[in-house]
């Protein structure tokens, strides 16, 4: 693989074709002999820009849209008129940009996907044309080297829930992140959406709405549809085409995310962002934390609020690290874990249909709780399991903005000198705590992560501000799928998982020092990924998945030498060339 900076490309388009294609299109940067060549020379003002240039003018654009949605829809227009300048100019600007294209804004442009639609982008495969869906999908990939699917189908979009075809702007928006931060060229990935209708009342009330204006398919015919995608695409389509290609799920419903990803799992690279994206960046911002207090991740009491599919992920993959890292048996790492869903702590006595299957390994005994006070229902309250069992780590993923109030919080501070608390629901109105309101009555003590970003806090006495670290899984799933990828990796194991997990935690700025942030910096997230990227990448060579005919020893040339990057590649026109 080269960089577009080392490689002419051959396009075979002219004139407005040209300007009007995102991935070729140079605006005012087209150079005077490209000019002449594609038939441009009168379509443009005289001046030849850098891409420098052109970033200042799209940044100074940008910075009149005076909402953060408004500077969103600008930044989508952008990037429908040139990739290389909307990526150029987002990489100058990672940490201020991020949170306009990614969590939170984005979630607000996903709810009014139908009303801020201009122009389509990615696959729509729609329930009601099934029957076409081999022919929707050869369409827009015959004939390219496809390297990633992201794929969704809006049931449980970021904690906004249901999104119907707006969950298409999750999957742009995750597949823009793996080429900002996992260099994936652009032009190798697709995103798709499975529109299998909404649930979403005010979207279906909603004229203006331009997904399939029906509730949502369920159960045996959402079966079909998936198995009919799963023979369409997967099969004949994907292994055959595009074997080394990642398959990535994205904010599918708890009840359909981990089961696909155990289906595909043996036939394919695949990845649930949700379940293990989330599992492993909370892993890494917790290794972190235990360095800080110095105990093992064994020491630890981890109340998890929110038995969703982060939050089982989060269970599952803390508790893998435990067995790996600890040396002890599942069933004695299990014993650390207490979840809660809406229904209080996952005990016992609340019966198997209360309690998805997956979850069993987890359920606490009943005789653990005599004594302790209950509703009506039986139900055992947040704060009461807090006073009992005083949590060393408290994880909120349960989509409740405000969960974790000031006497929860309080409560937890008495029981334990460093509390860990990672309110990690997005956008950031569903954080269980805004971090300052934590920090503030641990007396800044808390050490904390969010799913969202949050302004530094204010040390109560003075002193250094308390960074809190983004965890976000998109601190680490560029880089655990661009090493998958790069490895042509036949899957992505749970070994290459924890790989780049373990490399994550050893670049966050508090294992230099205690008081910083427990996980890198976004602004240095594109480096990071590429370290993650790496450690994958030797993983899946030590494990013997990888398909490629180099060795350990060259990972970093490989990985370094790959990554796509926004630059103007060199353009000649070829009527047999890219189109
Ligand atoms: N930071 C990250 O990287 C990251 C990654 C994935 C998900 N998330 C966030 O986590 C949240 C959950 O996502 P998900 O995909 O797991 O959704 P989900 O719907 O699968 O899970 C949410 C869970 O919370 C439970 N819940 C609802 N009300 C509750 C209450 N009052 N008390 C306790 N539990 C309650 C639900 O029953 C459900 O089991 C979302 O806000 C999402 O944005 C963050
Ligand atoms: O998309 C994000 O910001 C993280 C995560 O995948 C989520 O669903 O919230
Ligand atoms: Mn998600």
């Amino acid at each position: 693989m080269s960089t577009p900076a080392t490689r002419a490309l051959r396009v075979a388009l002219h004139g407005d074709t040209i300007l009007t294609h995102p991935r070729f299109n140079k605006g005012t940067a087209f150079p005077a002999h490209e000019r002449k060549a594609f038939g441009l020379t009168g379509r443009l003002p005289f001046r030849v820009n850098t891409l420098e240039e052109q970033c200042r003018r799209a940044y100074d654009q940008l910075s009149t849209r005076d909402t953060p949605l408004r500077k969103n829809t600008f930044l989508q227009s952008l990037k429908d008129q040139n990739w290389t300048l909307y990526y150029g100019l987002i990489s100058r600007h990672l940490k201020e940009l991020i949170p306009i294209i990614y969590t939170p804004t984005q979630a607000d442009a996903i709810a009014n996907y139908s009303h801020l639609f201009r122009r389509s982008e990615g696959m729509f495969l729609s329930f009601p044309n099934q029957d076409n869906m081999e022919e929707d999908f050869l369409e827009q990939t015959r004939g390219r080297d496809i390297q990633l699917f992201v794929c969704s189908d809006a049931e449980a979009i970021l904690g906004i829930g249901d999104q119907g075809v707006g969950g298409i702007g999750i999957t742009v928006a995750k597949s823009a992140i793996y080429t900002l931060l996992g260099g994936i060229d652009p032009s190798k990935a697709v995103s798709v959406t499975l529109d299998v209708g909404t649930d979403n009342e005010d979207l279906l009330n909603d004229d203006l709405y331009v997904g399939w204006p029906n509730g949502r398919v369920r159960g045996k015919a959402y079966d079909k549809f998936i198995d009919k995608l799963r023979r369409a695409f997967l099969q004949p389509l994907v292994r055959k085409y595009h074997p080394h290609s990642l398959l990535h799920f994205e904010d599918f419903g708890v009840n359909n995310a981990k089961r696909l990803l155990d289906y595909y799992r043996d036939q394919h690279a695949v990845f649930n962002d949700d379940v293990q994206g989330t599992g492993a960046v909370t892993l890494s911002a917790l290794m972190s934390a235990v360095g800080v207090t110095k105990s093992r991740l064994l020491d630890q009491r981890i109340l998890v609020y929110g038995a969703g599919t982060a939050g089982l992920g989060i269970t599952k993959q803390l508790r893998d690290a435990i067995v790996q890292i600890d040396n002890v048996s599942e069933a004695e790492a299990n014993k650390r874990f207490w979840l809660h869903d809406r229904y209080g702590l996952v005990k016992q006595s609340l019966g198997i249909n209360k309690i998805r299957d997956a979850l069993q390994e987890f359920v606490r005994p009943d005789d653990e709780w005599e004594g302790v006070p209950t509703n009506e229902k039986g139900e055992i309250g947040l704060f009461e399991t807090v006073r009992k069992i005083k949590p060393t780590v408290l994880i909120g993923c349960s989509t409740q903005g405000g969960a974790f109030t000031e006497k929860i919080i309080r409560e937890m501070a008495r029981g334990v000198d460093r509390p860990i608390i990672f309110p990690l629901s997005n956008p950031s109105r569903l954080a269980e705590v805004n971090p300052k309101d934590a920090n503030d009555w641990t007396d800044g003590k808390a050490l904390m992560a969010s799913g969202s970003p949050f302004p530094p806090c204010k040390h109560p006495h003075g002193g250094k501000d308390y960074i809190v670290a983004e965890c976000n899984n998109a601190l680490i799933y560029p880089g655990l799928g661009y090493g998958a990828m790069i490895t042509q990796a036949r899957s992505l194991s749970d070994s290459m998982i924890i790989a780049g997990a373990r490399r994550l935690a050893s670049l966050s700025p508090a294992l230099k020092d205690p008081d910083s942030a427990l996980l890198p910096d976004f602004a240095d997230a594109r480096m990071v990924n590429t370290e993650i990227a790496i450690a994958v990448a030797e993983q899946a060579i030590d494990e013997g998945l990888a398909d490629i005919p180099w060795k350990r020893d060259e990972v970093r040339d490989h990985v370094m030498g790959g990554m796509w990057e926004p630059v103007y590649p060199e353009l000649v026109y070829d009527k047999d060339g890219l189109h």
